[in-house]
């Protein structure tokens, strides 16, 4: 190690961020899991395997449910035509309570999509959908039991018609999709069973080979689906993450100080940048596995250090970032100096050898150093070089704060 911290200002006692940064276990609070919010039993029963993946992959599922006008607009049409016809063929009051059904669910089945409140109101959508798939269940049973010839071919239509939709849509939840399959599939039979046209029977009883066939569909797309947004989700991953640290990268980096800037122009926070001192020697001196072996234990242990919120990032061969959300410069020296104290601790590698290196800290702050997330990088990386200069081993402020 080059300069020892005397160079700095001698440490201050840890102030609750320092102190939470410094015990993992009472950093930061839990995220909520976002969602359906419905109860942890009842979501695990329409979501069965789903529960086991990420909050957020299930949010693009759930999302995929969401309705599409035009596609709404179909489905009234039919259920209008149907229900109509059996008006106009029962005379009874029971079709207009199925029209009055479907016109009641339509603005709720379409309640908050594409805006800020469309997980808040996906409850009600879903409710509406199933209820009206319930309606016209039934409803199509009575139509077929009345023995109209058109409403005879058209009912089974609807309902073929409304199951292929869910098939094709509600792959994100097949197990409810596969209920209304099976529940509609048997209002179905019962209607071409009941109905006073002779010769229905037989033909019916193709229905649990159909419903068989929808089903082996939706689990295809659903199957389809879910590889294809892990496929997408594990992408990203890899592109924002360092493989040997696992630590966010550069760009991932880039994009928390962009959606931190976006978040306000009173927004304070601190960037550090940090690169590690002799870092080359060990290299040189243990090969180039040990060296990788150090920057994974390294990143473990500026991990353990910082709070849930913190950011630390490997930006390059020996440099890392660190991003500290609502740090003044107070704070953000004390991150610094616990940061050098944590790295100038001796290391001991797989092998058993053990390597000492050093960290030199450049800091800058927004909004005092600059607003801009580039600019702060590169007032930050100029701080670095200040104290490489200054002998290493130790921290400097950007801009205003400067002492050199
Ligand atoms: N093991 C390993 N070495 C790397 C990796 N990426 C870059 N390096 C090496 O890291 C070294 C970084 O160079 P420097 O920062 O100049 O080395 P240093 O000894 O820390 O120099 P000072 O910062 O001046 O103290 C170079 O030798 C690179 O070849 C990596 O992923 N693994």
């Amino acid at each position: 190690m080059g300069v020892p911290l005397h160079d700095c200002p001698p440490a201050a006692p840890p102030t609750p961020t320092a102190a939470a940064a410094a015990d993992p276990a009472s950093a930061g609070t839990a995220v909520p899991a976002a969602g359906l919010r419905v109860g942890p039993r009842l979501r695990r029963l329409l979501q069965g395997p789903l529960a086991d993946e990420s909050a957020e992959l299930r949010q693009v599922l759930w999302r995929t449910l969401d309705e599409v006008p035009a596609l709404q607009a179909f489905e009234l049409l039919w259920t209008v035509v149907v229900a109509l016809m059996a008006w106009r063929a029962s005379g009874a009051d029971w079709p207009l309570a199925w029209l009055a059904i479907e016109a009641a669910c339509l603005p709720l089945r379409g309640r908050g999509v594409g805006s800020a409140r469309a997980e808040a109101w996906r409850p009600l959508r879903m409710t509406a959908n199933v209820l009206r798939l319930l309606a016209m269940g039934l409803g199509a049973m009575a139509a077929l039991w009345l023995g109209d010839l058109a409403l005879t071919a058209l009912a089974p239509v609807l309902v073929v018609g409304m199951l292929a939709v869910v098939v094709a849509r509600w792959a994100a939840l097949p197990r409810l999709a596969a209920a209304v399959v099976l529940v509609d599939g048997a209002l179905l039979w019962a209607g071409l069973a009941g109905s006073p046209l002779p010769g229905l029977l037989g033909p019916s009883c193709m229905i649990p080979a159909g419903a068989a066939a929808f089903w082996l569909l939706l689990h295809h797309n659903h199957r389809m689906l879910l590889q294809l947004l892990q496929l997408q989700f594990e992408n990203r991953r890899l592109s924002l993450q360092d493989p040997l640290t696992g630590l966010p990268n550069r760009r991932e980096f880039t994009e928390r100080l962009a959606r931190l800037r976006e978040a306000g122009q009173s927004t304070r926070f601190a960037v550090l940048c940090m690169d590690l001192d002799g870092f080359k020697r060990v290299n040189d001196q243990h090969g180039h596995d040990a060296g990788d072996q150090l920057l994974a234990q390294v990143a473990q242990r500026f991990r353990g250090l910082l709070r849930q919120q913190d950011a630390v990032c490997r930006v390059g061969g020996d440099e890392f970032v660190v991003l500290l959300p609502g740090a003044e410069a107070t704070v953000a020296t004390q991150v610094a100096q616990r940061l050098l104290q944590e790295v100038a601790r001796p290391f001991t590698l797989r092998d058993g050898v053990t390597v000492q290196v050093g960290l030199s800290v450049g800091i800058a702050l927004c909004p005092g150093d600059g607003q801009d997330g580039a600019h702060l990088l590169r007032e930050a990386d100029a701080a670095l070089y200040r104290a490489k200069r200054a002998g290493k081993g130790c921290w400097r402020h950007a801009g205003a704060l400067a002492a050199d």
